[in-house]
Parts: structure tokens; sequence; C-alpha cells
């Protein structure tokens, strides 16, 4: 979806959010001209997903309990033709990775977002990390691409490079923002704009769209402040402010394509 079609649709998305971030998710949704819901109740969950246009599931703060809610909750959007966005939360972590590769055989996943480790465990590659973050060097055009095969999932590969793979299509924007790492919660408020812009259909240019306006707000931001409180802010200001027109130069110009 283009940020006008955002804004004229506005997209309902319904996020299962990890407890640590749904504040900041909801805003990143709300200001870019999206609809956001959180709900953890699988009583609602058929109601809420015939409403959505988008669910976004993050694994970030599962309880074991959770697991079979969550892919029920996945399977009745993949009935819906709900797009589905995946958040795995550290999953190379070895309890954390079992409940994940259980959804994954369960029900199916349209887009997978993470940092190079969360990709590099689809793509069955070592990544080092530490907890929620990405720590390692590697070459993560080819992890997107190998994890795009595995999956049969569009991959969202963020960082400092972020990489959109299907495993045939390739598209890169290398942009360096140290602030953009700064604050927790900006890869979950990513994956929500994902749902977001693929409310509508799913597809690369879609999940490019989003992951192009996150950096591109945080380029704005960090031209403007220096510091992560100030920071966080400002790029929910940015969000709010970008047009379209800035956003597709962006793309023409930072996009290498692979
Ligand atoms: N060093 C960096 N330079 C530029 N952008 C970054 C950097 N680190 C993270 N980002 C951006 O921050 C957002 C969140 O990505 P990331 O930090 O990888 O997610 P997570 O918080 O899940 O680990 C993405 O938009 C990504 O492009
Ligand atoms: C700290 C933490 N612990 C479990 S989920 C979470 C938030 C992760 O947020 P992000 O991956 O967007 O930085
Ligand atoms: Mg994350």
């Amino acid at each position: 979806m283009k940020l006008s079609e955002i804004k004229d649709k506005k997209p309902l998305v319904f996020n299962y959010a990890n407890y640590v971030t749904p504040q900041f998710v909801a805003n990143v949704i709300n200001v870019i001209g999206g609809s956001p819901i959180m709900a953890r109740e699988l009583e609602e969950f058929p109601d809420l997903v015939t409403a959505s246009d988008a669910v976004v599931i993050n694994s970030g703060t599962w309880r074991r309990s959770e697991l079979l809610e969550t892919i029920k909750l996945a399977q009745l959007a993949n009935h819906a033709g709900k797009v589905v966005v995946l958040d795995p939360v550290a999953v190379g972590i070895p309890s954390r990775s079992r409940p994940v590769a259980a959804l994954m055989a369960d029900a199916h996943v349209d887009i997978i977002r993470g940092n190079a480790a969360e990709i590099a465990w689809f793509a069955d590659i070592d990544f080092a990390s530490q907890g929620i973050d990405a720590t390692g060097n590697g070459d993560v055009e080819k992890i997107a691409r190998l994890a795009a095969k595995k999956t049969g999932a569009i991959i969202a590969l963020s960082g400092k490079t972020d990489v959109i793979s299907d495993g045939q299509t390739t598209k890169i924007i290398d942009v360096d923002v140290p602030l953009l790492a700064t604050n927790v919660g900006t890869g979950d408020a990513l994956s929500a704009l994902i749902g977001t812009f693929n409310g509508d259909s799913v597809s690369i240019e879609n999940t490019l769209r989003a992951m192009a306006t996150m950096k591109l707000a945080g380029v704005k931001a960090s031209e403007k402040v220096k510091t992560p409180g100030f920071f966080v802010n400002q790029l929910l200001d940015e969000l709010f402010l970008l047009q379209e027109d800035e956003l597709d130069a962006f793309i023409n110009r930072e996009v290498n394509h692979g």
C-alpha cells in the first residue's frame, strides 16, 4: 500500500504483541495512518481477524500456554486470507526455537521480520546474538535469501543493512542510523508497519516500502536530534509527517537490487 492509501483506508492491524512495547507499536501504526488493536483472548480472535487487514504475531514474551492460541490465530488469518507477519524475537534461544517451529509447521506465515541473528536461525546459519540483539557479522543478503527459500515466507531482515527477499527477488537498503538501534521496540514497530503496508496484498514492494519508511524517518529524526529519548519522539513525528514523494525518492536513491 502507498502512504496515501494507508491514510485513506486506515487498515486495521491486529497485534498479538509482546508485553514490553505495545504502546509504541500501537502509536507507530497510528501515526502512519493505520488503526491498531492489541488482543490475546482466544474468544475474540474470530471477530477480530474478520475485521482486520493484517495480523502481526510477536513471540517476544510468549508463555507456552499461549502457543496453541497463537497457532489458532494464524490459522484463522490464513483461512480469512489476511496477511500474517511474524516477529520471532530471540528465536535462536533453544527454548524459544521450539514454539516458533511449531507455529511455522501448523500455520502459514507470509512475512518474517527479524534482525540478522533471528533470520539466520531460519536459514540454519550461525550468527552471534545476545538476547534480543544481533551482535555478529555475516552475509545478510545470503541469510535472507536462504531463509526465504527454507520458509516460503517473504523475509524482512533489519539492521544497518535491511534486506527484503522472497528467495528470488532481493532488495537491499544500506543506510547507517545508529540511533535507530537505541530504543527497544523499533523492530517490533517495524514488524507492525510491515503488516500495515501489506494490508491490501502481500508483496516484496509493500514490505520494502515499510522498511524504507522506518529507515527514512530514522534518517530525518537523526538529523534533528542526537540522543535516544528525543529520538524516539522525533521518529514518531517524522513517521507522521512523511510524504509519498520523499519516500519514493529515498527508495529510488537507496534501494539496491541484489
Ligand atoms: N545501525 C543501524 N543503522 C541503521 N538502521 C538500523 C541500525 N540498527 C537498526 N536499524 C533499523 O532499526 C529498525 C529495527 O531493526 P533492528 O534493530 O534490527 O530490530 P530489532 O529491534 O528487532 O533487533 C530497522 O528499521 C533497522 O533498519
Ligand atoms: C526486551 C524484550 N524482551 C522480550 S520482547 C522484547 C522487546 C523486543 O523489542 P525489539 O526487538 O523491537 O527491540
Ligand atoms: Mg526484535
